[in-house]
């Protein structure tokens, strides 16, 4: 590989602190590989004596296979190439066995003792009632947050809202239950490796001399916490290389801090700021409508993206009808192409339902890079099934008990509980019908109702989820709920949508559960091979790279987000300056061919597409 200057100089930094600043594609990763190599090859450095921090696992063990391949004669020694997380945890441990300590990671959710268990118990016990999945999510990003940050719950509050009832009570009881018993999630690895610098003399002057190097990948996602820990043990020699780009920083929601990198000259006065802007991934299309894109985003590192690759493929973008043809343009497109070196794209994990319907349809394997799903265990799934089981048994009053008040028919609980005395083979409408005093216009609903259910019964599940959603008036519920469960009408309405399109080619219900088992299995199992299309949400997609890559669902209000646009009209720019950036992320994968595709109807609601597609045609 022909280095160029700007590469040769960030390999050649050799001691002192240095901040490598470059754009997509301009060989980072590449760059800290060969780095590692030249202090030892070159510089006399005992390889043990670096320390290499990557952001995920997946790309610390991916550094460590470039280095092994690149130099196989080096590949016997000991470069510990690791996340900061890891790193932390060994540090953890040694510390716990000098004090003779016996923490617990309650990170494993096979265990019973898990993070999830935990903080739904403490939700349960504070609150009276069950967390839902979205907000137990929520819950943990907050909690992240704030440690990532180093905030206090009282702080984090002054600046976010959180739709958690008690969240500070909940907050400092997860916290104090953790003290009291030892144990561990993730960010305490953080705050407990940093209490243990600050505190232990000895630890930290063990762990300076045995990391004379530190070398930081994807710095613009490190967090507050975690450049204060690299900080300190970087001390006094700052022999520290940080190596980022700030228009790639998509982690703000977890506390990822890039403002450490425009403030790095403060940090570092005598640091070095090297930057990379030639990219080696993509055709000059995509750097220049790439380059174009980011400058519109103000908190930034002004940078240019040069390219030396050719002109090929204009940008491809495409707007069609219904999110059907969306599916049907990418299969008829996929012909063309090496499934392996293609990618499709998205904002949520959501969207990756449908497509993956249609690309076992037409046989194409594919590869998911998440691997859970929330979609398979959503309640709008539950509900769906217990309708098709109620139509199947009318007399079963506890999938009846969980149903009736989300659609119409004007059932009362007292109703329900009288019923319930009743003779349990007998149908549910006719026991209800049976409640003393019941006047003829309930009699009438009762009478209707279980007419609906004897239709549906005989409907197939496309077919009866149309009926349910719109006939039993189960749109309605969705509509004026969807907000207190955290979603927008329209991120339910799709999930319905889904829901039509999985069981278009089923029979019955059996046949549409082992369906959805059946998606839920290949996803969870999907492996990367030869004749595989990677799916993927752009936050997991960094670092990667492939010769096409397709962007689905480019609507507004999804990407960007709506918060991010109401935030906006409000006068804050920084959450729809992060969607620019995750936009941009998925954009610089592609090398040579970006599709980027809006559907205008999705489940019968109409949408606009992405202002940023918009802002990338004008562009053109
Ligand atoms: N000097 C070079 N000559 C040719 N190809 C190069 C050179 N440097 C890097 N590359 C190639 O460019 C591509 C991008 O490199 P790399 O993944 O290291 O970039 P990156 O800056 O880490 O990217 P990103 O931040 O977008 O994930 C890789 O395919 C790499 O092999």
């Amino acid at each position: 590989m022909k280095f160029s200057l700007e590469q040769k100089n960030a390999i050649n930094h050799i001691s002192g602190p240095a901040l490598i600043l470059a754009v997509p594609g301009a060989g980072k990763t590449t760059v800290l590989v060969h780095r590692t190599y030249n202090l030892i090859a070159n510089h006399n450095i005992n390889p043990e004596n670096i320390l290499s921090i990557t952001f995920s696992k997946a790309s610390s063990i991916d550094m460590k296979k470039r280095f092994n391949t690149l130099f196989p004669q080096a590949a016997s020694y000991n470069v510990h190439f690791s996340t900061i997380h890891s790193f932390c945890y060994g540090l953890i441990r040694e510390y716990a066995y000098i004090n003779r300590i016996n923490y617990r990671l309650i990170e494993d959710n096979k265990r019973q003792l898990n993070k999830y268990n935990l903080l739904k118990k403490i939700y349960l016990d504070i609150n009276k009632t069950y967390i839902t999945e979205e907000k137990l999510e929520n819950l943990l990003n907050a909690i992240g947050y704030i440690k990532n940050k180093m905030l206090t719950a009282d702080q984090y509050l002054q600046d976010n809202k959180i739709d958690i009832d008690n969240f500070k009570i909940i907050y400092n009881s997860y916290e104090n239950y953790k003290k009291k018993y030892n144990l561990l999630d993730f960010d305490d690895m953080l705050t407990i490796s940093l209490e243990i610098l600050k505190n232990s003399k000895i630890l930290l002057e063990k762990y300076r001399n045995r990391y004379k190097f530190i070398q930081v990948d994807e710095g613009q996602d490190t967090s507050k916490i975690q450049m204060e820990i690299i900080r300190l043990l970087a001390l006094p020699e700052n022999n520290l290389i940080i190596v980022a780009d700030d228009d790639q920083s998509i982690y703000g929601f977890r506390g990822a801090y890039p403002k450490a990198l425009l403030d790095f000259n403060k940090d570092y006065i005598n640091g070095k700021i090297f930057f990379m802007e030639e990219n080696y991934r993509s055709s000059k299309n995509i750097v220049s409508v790439s380059n174009k894109f980011i400058k519109s985003n103000t908190l930034r590192y002004k940078k240019e993206i040069k390219t030396h690759n050719p002109y090929l493929e204009p940008v491809n973008i495409i707007k069609v009808k219904s999110i059907t043809d969306q599916y049907e343009y990418l299969i008829e497109d996929l012909k063309n192409k090496d499934l392996s070196k293609s990618c499709i794209l998205y904002r949520n994990n959501l969207s990756s339902i449908g497509i993956i319907e249609f690309l076992i349809r037409n046989n194409i394997s594919f590869y998911t890079r998440d691997k859970k799903l929330r979609f398979f265990n959503h309640w709008l799934i539950k509900d769906i099934v217990d309708f098709l089981i109620l139509a199947k048994d009318t007399s079963n009053m506890d999938i009846y008990e969980n149903i009736y008040y989300k659609i119409k028919g004007y059932i009362s609980k007292n109703q329900i509980n009288y019923a319930k005395t009743l003779d349990a083979n007998k149908c549910v409408f006719e026991r209800i019908g049976e409640y003393p005093g019941i006047n003829e216009f309930y009699k009438r609903n009762l009478r209707e109702l279980k007419l609906d259910f004897k239709k549906i019964s005989n409907m197939k599940p496309r077919e009866a989820i149309f009926y349910i959603e719109y006939h039993l008036e189960y749109d309605i519920y969705l509509k004026e709920n969807s907000i207190k469960f955290g979603y927008t009408y329209d991120n339910l309405s799709t999930m319905l949508y889904y829901l039509k399109l999985i069981g278009e080619n089923c029979e019955n219900l059996e046949e549409f559960t082992q369906r959805l088992n059946h998606i839920q299995f290949l996803c969870s199992n999907s492996t990367k091979n030869t004749n595989t299309i990677t799916l993927s949400t752009i936050h997991s997609s960094k670092g990667l790279e492939f010769e096409n890559i397709y962007m689905i669902d480019l609507i507004d209000g999804e990407f960007p987000n709506t918060s991010s646009i109401e935030d906006f009209d409000l006068g804050n720019i920084e959450n729809l300056e992060e969607e620019r950036r995750l936009f941009y992320v998925g954009i610089t994968r592609a090398k040579k061919h970006l599709t980027l595709i809006a559907p205008n109807n999705i489940n019968g609601n109409e949408f606009l597409p992405s202002r940023f597609l918009n802002e990338l045609e004008k562009n053109f």
